[in-house]
Parts: structure tokens; C-alpha cells; sequence
């Protein structure tokens, strides 16, 4: 309660966790069991996670790490943390994140020297690391992009793509998901030329090897694609990375493969892709790039409009990406004119 007055308003949680320092007589779907290996006492100590499986997921805490399982993931943190974590991890589940979220800011979690002012872990030197990705982590890091990226419509052909060049967008994806091999290695190609002529950026959606193939700008990968990419081959053939999150675990994933940009996402619902996590707000957007704004170039994505792109610019991201907001729209030049006039009034791009 203490620590929870620190971290502002927030909606209620829709899960209520229930935190098990020791064992319950009967275990809930919603418990989180904690087994301490830090002390000899507690006679949860005595137990692997295997036999919770009626728990919604096991914490196994250590001097130096804490590993959380939950629903078949594996969720490893190193990292210094202060003596009230645990109190922190209840607060932060209390504002409604979800347990590996909330266990990376209980870890950055450090009580403020005045009880006044705004107490939320934006420091990344107290944030932990995330163990056992050095294998997937490229010997290098991928090559820059621009820190701020400005409008980034994300459309699913080359004829698209086309007629936003035309129109002066800079920065584009081409995401086609639903192409057989051979017409989407074409589409690729001729996306790649076109924004080649035009100067401009363009990421490729998942199909990193004909990315690499066609000589595109960069790529754009999902956290489940983070599994069958050679990280390695990208970047050593030169192509920038953009990788999606939702949430704070997945950005310190992201932060330590050392991608060209990160995308924070959904902000608002969308219509356009199933989530996997509800909307994030303004608010955790804002948190979001707090935290990263120095870290690496960031782009907001999911239901992102003209009506609230300049709240999104305001949290800090230098880029927005958008599907409907382009592909929806009545008058094409019109949209994409206003949408970038945003941007010049809300970050220092040029028109
Ligand atoms: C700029 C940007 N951000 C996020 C996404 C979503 O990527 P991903 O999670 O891989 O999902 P799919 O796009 O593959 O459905 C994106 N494409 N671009
Ligand atoms: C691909 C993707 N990834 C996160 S939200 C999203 C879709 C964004 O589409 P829209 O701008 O239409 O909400």
C-alpha cells in the first residue's frame, strides 16, 4: 500500500494476483508461488515449481536472480534489486501489469528520497537483465537508423508503397502476409527499388531473407520471430532491425539484441491485428519511452490517427507507425499531408 500511493492512478487490475511467500493450504488459479533459495528457512524452499501446476506461476528467487514461470514461459531476471521487491511486484500487479512486467519494475523499484514527486523506475541502470539471450544477440549492433523516424505507414503491397513515395513518406513497411513465395519476393524487390529511388526507408515485414536478398533498408521482426531469425545474418548484411514489444520485459529483450528502433504497441485498439495484450494508453506509453528515449530510436503503432497523433508525439516517440490511418483513408494526399504536418509541429522535422 505504501509503495502503491508512490505509482499514481491506474484502472483496476483485471487479474487479481494472489502473492504466496508461503504455501496455501489450497492452491488458485490465480496464485503466484514464491520459493526463496536465498534462505534456508520457509518450507516452500523445500519445493520445485513443477509441482504447481495448479498455480498460475512459480517465482524461484535467488541472491542474484529471479526466475518467473508462467503459462509454459520462462522468464529469467539478474539484476540488483532493493529489500522491499516484493512489495513493489504486489503494487505494480496492482496497477494492472502483467506479472513479467511488473516483476522487471519491482526490480528497478527504488523508494523515493522525498515522499512527494513522481516515483516511477525510469532509471534503465536499475532495470535487470533478461538471461539467456546472448546466443540470439548479434556480435554487433544492428546498423542506425534515424532517431526520429517521423510517419511510417505500414501498407501490404509494392503498389503501396509506390503511392506513398510519390506522396513524400520517408519512412515505410511493406507487410504481406498473405503472398505465395514468388509474388511476395517480387513485391519485395519492387518495393525496394522504389523506395531505393525515392531515398527512403523501407522496412520488410518477417521475410528477412528476401529482405536481405532485395538489399532492403531494414527489417521488421515480432517477438515470436525473435526464436527462428538469424539475427546474425541481418546484421551482417548490413540491414537495419525493428523489433515490436508490449510491455516492459519484452523491451529489456529487445534493448539487449541492440535493434535499429523499438516499437511500443498497441497504444489503442486496433483493428488491424489480433493483440496479444490489451491497449497500452498514453500513459505506459509515456513511461515506456521515459525509460528508453535514450536508448534507442522508438516508434508507436496501433490505432494511431490524426485525432490523436499529436498525444503520441507528446509522450516522446519519434515515429509513428499507422495502418488505417493511410490505407482507410478518403483523400490519400490529404491524410498523409496532415499526418506529416503533425509531425513537423510536434517534432523537429522538416516537410
Ligand atoms: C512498426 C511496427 N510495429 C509493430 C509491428 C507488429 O509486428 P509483429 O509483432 O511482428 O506482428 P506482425 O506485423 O508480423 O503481424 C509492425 N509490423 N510494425
Ligand atoms: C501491425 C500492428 N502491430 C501492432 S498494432 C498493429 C496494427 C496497427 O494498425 P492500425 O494503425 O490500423 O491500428
Amino acid at each position: 500500500m505504501r509503495i502503491r500511493t508512490h505509482l499514481g492512478q491506474w484502472p483496476s487490475p483485471a487479474i487479481r494476483w494472489r502473492l504466496c511467500s508461503t504455501l496455501p493450504q489450497s492452491i488458485e488459479a490465480n496464485d503466484l508461488i514464491i520459493l526463496h533459495r536465498d534462505t534456508l528457512t520457509e518450507d516452500a524452499d523445500q519445493h520445485e515449481p513443477s509441482q504447481f501446476a495448479a498455480a498460475a506461476g512459480v517465482l524461484t528467487v535467488t541472491a542474484e536472480t529471479i526466475t518467473l514461470r508462467l503459462g509454459g514461459t520462462v522468464h529469467p531476471l539478474a539484476g540488483e534489486r532493493s529489500d522491499d521487491w516484493l512489495a513493489a511486484f504486489a503494487a505494480f500487479l496492482e496497477c494492472g501489469f502483467m506479472p513479467p512486467d511488473a516483476l522487471v519494475l519491482a526490480h528497478a523499484w527504488r523508494e523515493p528520497h522525498r515522499l512527494e514527486g513522481n516515483a516511477w523506475p525510469i532509471d534503465y541502470a536499475n532495470f535487470p537483465r533478461v538471461l539467456g539471450l546472448d546466443a540470439m544477440r548479434p556480435s554487433v549492433p544492428f546498423a542506425a537508423c534515424p532517431w526520429q523516424l517521423g510517419l511510417y505507414p505500414v501498407v501490404a503491397s509494392a503498389a503501396w508503397v509506390e503511392r506513398l513515395l510519390e506522396l513524400g513518406v520517408k519512412t515505410l513497411q511493406l507487410r504481406a502476409k498473405t503472398l505465395e513465395h514468388a509474388t511476395l519476393q517480387a513485391e519485395i524487390k519492387r518495393a525496394v527499388q522504389a523506395a531505393r529511388h525515392h531515398h527512403a526507408q523501407l522496412f520488410i515485414n518477417d521475410h528477412w531473407q528476401l529482405a536481405i536478398e532485395a538489399g532492403a533498408y531494414g527489417v521488421h521482426l515480432g517477438q515470436e520471430d525473435l526464436q527462428t531469425a538469424q539475427l546474425q545474418t541481418i546484421a551482417n548484411a548490413g540491414l537495419r532491425l525493428g523489433l515490436s514489444t508490449h510491455g516492459y520485459y519484452e523491451m529489456l529483450v529487445a534493448c539487449h539484441l541492440r535493434p535499429s528502433y523499438i516499437a511500443l504497441g498497441a497504444v489503442f485498439a486496433t483493428t488491424t491485428k489480433s493483440m496479444p495484450t490489451a491497449p497500452q494508453g498514453l500513459t505506459r506509453l509515456a513511461h515506456y519511452v521515459q525509460l528508453l528515449k535514450k536508448q534507442v530510436p522508438l516508434v508507436a503503432i496501433g490505432g494511431i490517427d490524426q485525432a490523436v497523433l499529436a498525444d503520441v508525439l507528446a509522450t516522446g516517440v519519434g515515429s509513428a507507425a499507422v495502418v488505417r490511418a493511410i490505407t482507410e483513408a478518403s483523400d490519400l494526399p490529404k491524410a498523409v499531408a496532415t499526418l506529416q504536418h503533425a509531425f513537423v509541429r510536434n517534432l523537429d522535422l522538416v516537410e
